[in-house]
C-alpha cells in the first residue's frame, strides 16, 4: 500500500513527468558524473605522472605500495639509517610515492626548506594529506588551523609567550624539577636502570598544565604516568603510522581496525582532561571577578582564550577553545619532553660532555645554596645551551612536516602544480652530509657563537621557521636548560650497557624500547 501510495505522488510532478523516467535520467547523470571523474582522474594522474617523472627520487615503484616499501618497518634503526642513505643520494629533494597515487616532495636542504617556509601556504589537510589525521584529535587549533582563522589566533596567542609572561614561569620549571629530583632518588639509591621518557614527559605535562592553563594536578607525586600522557603517546604514534598505511586512509576503514577504535577512545580521553581544564579555569576566573584580593599580574594563555572577542564582540566558542587547549597541552610537553630525554642519552653516552656541562653548571650556582636557575641564569648556560641544539639536531623531537602549495610552485627550474605536498625532512635536514660535517657525531661546539654566526639560517630548525614557526620556542628553550640544568647537576647520568634504545621515527621522535639510562648520586 505504501509503495502504490507513493507511487501515487507522480501527481505531484509537472505533467509528462513521471518516476520512472526521473529516476532514469538520474541514473544517465550519475553514471556520467563518475565516467566524467574517471576520465579526469586519469588525465590528472598522467599529468601528475609526467610532472615528477624527472624529479630525483628512488627509482623502485611499486604500482600498489609506491615507494613506501622501500622503508624497512616504521621505526627503529633500519628506519634512520634507510633515510640517511637516502638522502645521501639525493642531497636536496627527492620525491617519494606513498601509494599509488600520492606524491611527496621531501626537502632535505636549507636552500629548498627556506622556498617552502617562508611562504604562509597551509599543511595538508585533504584525503591523502598528513594531518587530517590529527584532525579528529586537535581540530583547527593553531597547528592545523589556515588562512584568517590561524593568523587570528596565531595574533591572539602570540602575548601569551612575551618576555614579561615567560620570565615568571622560571619558578614553575623549577619546582616541577624539584619533585622531578625526589622522584627520581630512590632510583639512584637502587643502582637500576630507569625507562627516562615516560619520568620526564610527566615532569613537563606538569609544567605545561601549570604555566599555560594556572591548572595544578600534582601529576607527578600521583605516579610513574598519567592516563593522557599515555594518550597523547598513543594518538601521535597512530597519526604518522596511519599516514604510512593508505588502506587506512578512508575513515571507515581505520575506524573499524582496533587501533582506530583505540584512537577514537583516547581522543575523547584527551578532550575531557581538556573540558576539565576549560572548566576549572572558568570556575576560578568567575570567582576572580567577584573576589577584591586577586594578586594574577597576568593572563596566562588559557584566560587570553576565555576572554579574546573578536572585532564584533564575538568570543571563541567552547569548540575552538578545546582545539587550542588539546593543541598547546600536545605540542607544549612531547616535544620538550622528546628533546630533554634524548639530550640526556646523549649526556651519558659522552660522559666528557656530561663533565663539561657540569663545570658550566658549579661555575654559574657557585656560592649559593640552592641549585634553584634564576632567570639571568639562562644566558650564562652557553654550553647547555650548544648541547641542547646538538640535542635537537641530533634527535630532532619534531621530524617531519607538511605544507601544499595553494599556487604553482617554482623549485630548481621545475613548476610544480598546485595541490603539491612538500615535507621538511628535519632530521634528514640535521643529518645531511653536504651541509654539515661529521652529521652522525654528536658535537656541542658546533654551535659555538662563531659557528652559529657562518650558519645558513634555514640549516638548523628544530622549531621550523618562518610565519609558521614554533610559537613556544623560548617557553621551550628555557624549560629544558632549567630541567636538564638541575638533573644533572644533582645525578650522573650513564648509559644501561643491557639496552639500546631504537629511534622511531614518528609525529614526535621517540624510542621504540624506551630510553633507559643509570643515575647515581652526585
Ligand atoms: C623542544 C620543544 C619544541 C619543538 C622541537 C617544537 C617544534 C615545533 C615545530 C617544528 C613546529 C612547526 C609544526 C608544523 O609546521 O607543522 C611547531 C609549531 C608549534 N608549536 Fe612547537 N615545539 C616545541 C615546543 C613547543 C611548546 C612548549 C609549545 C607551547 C607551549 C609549542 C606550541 C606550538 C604551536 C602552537 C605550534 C603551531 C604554530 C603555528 O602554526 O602558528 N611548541 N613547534
Amino acid at each position: 500500500m505504501a509503495f502504490l501510495s507513493f507511487l501515487n505522488m507522480s501527481n505531484l510532478f509537472p505533467r509528462g513527468w513521471t518516476i520512472t523516467g526521473l529516476l532514469n535520467d538520474g541514473v544517465a547523470v550519475l553514471v556520467g558524473y563518475i565516467i566524467y571523474s574517471v576520465v579526469r582522474f586519469f588525465f590528472w594522474y598522467q599529468y601528475i605522472k609526467k610532472v615528477f617523472k624527472d624529479v630525483p627520487g628512488p627509482k623502485d615503484t611499486h604500482w600498489l605500495y609506491g615507494n613506501l616499501h622501500l622503508l624497512p618497518g616504521n621505526t627503529g634503526e633500519d628506519f634512520v639509517e634507510s633515510n640517511v642513505k637516502t638522502i645521501s643520494e639525493f642531497p636536496r629533494y627527492y620525491r617519494m610515492w606513498n601509494g599509488p597515487f600520492n606524491v611527496l616532495l621531501i626537502s632535505v636542504h636549507p636552500e629548498i626548506t627556506r622556498k617552502i617556509l617562508h611562504t604562509s601556504e597551509p599543511k595538508p589537510t585533504s584525503f591523502t594529506g598528513g594531518y587530517r589525521f590529527g584532525l579528529p584529535w586537535l581540530g583547527r587549533g593553531l597547528l592545523i588551523a589556515e588562512g584568517e582563522r590561524w593568523s587570528q589566533s596565531r595574533r591572539l596567542l602570540t602575548p601569551a609567550f612575551h618576555f614579561d609572561i615567560l620570565k615568571p614561569y622560571i619558578d614553575v620549571y623549577n619546582d616541577a624539577a624539584n619533585i622531578l629530583l625526589e622522584k627520581l632518588h630512590p632510583v639512584a639509591m637502587s643502582g637500576k636502570s630507569f625507562e627516562v621518557f615516560q619520568v620526564v614527559s610527566l615532569c613537563t605535562f606538569d609544567v605545561i598544565l601549570r604555566c599555560a592553563f594556572s591548572y595544578s594536578t600534582d601529576c607527578q607525586r600521583k605516579g610513574d604516568t598519567h592516563p593522557y600522557v599515555q594518550a597523547v603517546k598513543d594518538l601521535s604514534d597512530t597519526w604518522s603510522y596511519r599516514g604510512r598505511k593508505p588502506y587506512l586512509y578512508p575513515d571507515i576503514i581505520f575506524y573499524l581496525t582496533s587501533r582506530g577504535r583505540r584512537f577514537k577512545r583516547n581522543c575523547d580521553l584527551v578532550h575531557s582532561v581538556a573540558e576539565d581544564v576549560i572548566k576549572n579555569r572558568r570556575a576560578s576566573l568567575d570567582q576572580q571577578e567577584h573576589s577584591t584580593t586577586s594578586t594574577r599580574k597576568y593572563l596566562d594563555f588559557l584566560d587570553i582564550l576565555l576572554t579574546a572577542k573578536d572585532e564584533n564582540g564575538k568570543g571563541m566558542t567552547q569548540l575552538e577553545i578545546r582545539n587550542e587547549v588539546d593543541t598547546f597541552l600536545f605540542e607544549g610537553h612531547d616535544t620538550t619532553a622528546s628533546a630533554i630525554s634524548w639530550i640526556l642519552y646523549s649526556l651519558a653516552k659522552h660522559q666528557d660532555i656530561q663533565e663539561k656541562v657540569l663545570a658550566e653548571l658549579d661555575s654559574v650556582l657557585e656560592g649559593r645554596d640552592t641549585d634553584n636557575l634564576q632567570w639571568n641564569d639562562l644566558n650564562k648556560l652557553e654550553y647547555l645551551t650548544m648541547v641542547i641544539k646538538e640535542g635537537m639536531r641530533d634527535h630532532c623531537p619534531v621530524p617531519f612536516i607538511q605544507r601544499q602549495f595553494t599556487k604553482d610552485f617554482e623549485l630548481e627550474g621545475k613548476t610544480f602544480p598546485a595541490g603539491t605536498c612538500v615535507s621538511i625532512h628535519m632530521f634528514g635536514l640535521h643529518h645531511n652530509e653536504t651541509v654539515w660535517e661529521k652529521p652522525m657525531e654528536f658535537i656541542p661546539e658546533r654551535f659555538s657563537k662563531e659557528n652559529t654566526a657562518k650558519m645558513d639560517t634555514y640549516q638548523f630548525v628544530p622549531f621550523s621557521a618562518g610565519p609558521r614557526n614554533c610559537i613556544g620556542q623560548h617557553f621551550a628553550m628555557n624549560e629544558e636548560k632549567v630541567i636538564l640544568a638541575k638533573l644533572v647537576h644533582r645525578y650522573k647520568f650513564e648509559l644501561d650497557p643491557d639496552h639500546r634504545p631504537k629511534k622511531k621515527v614518528a609525529t614526535v621522535m621517540r624510542s621504540d624500547n624506551g630510553i633507559m639510562l643509570r643515575i647515581s648520586k652526585r
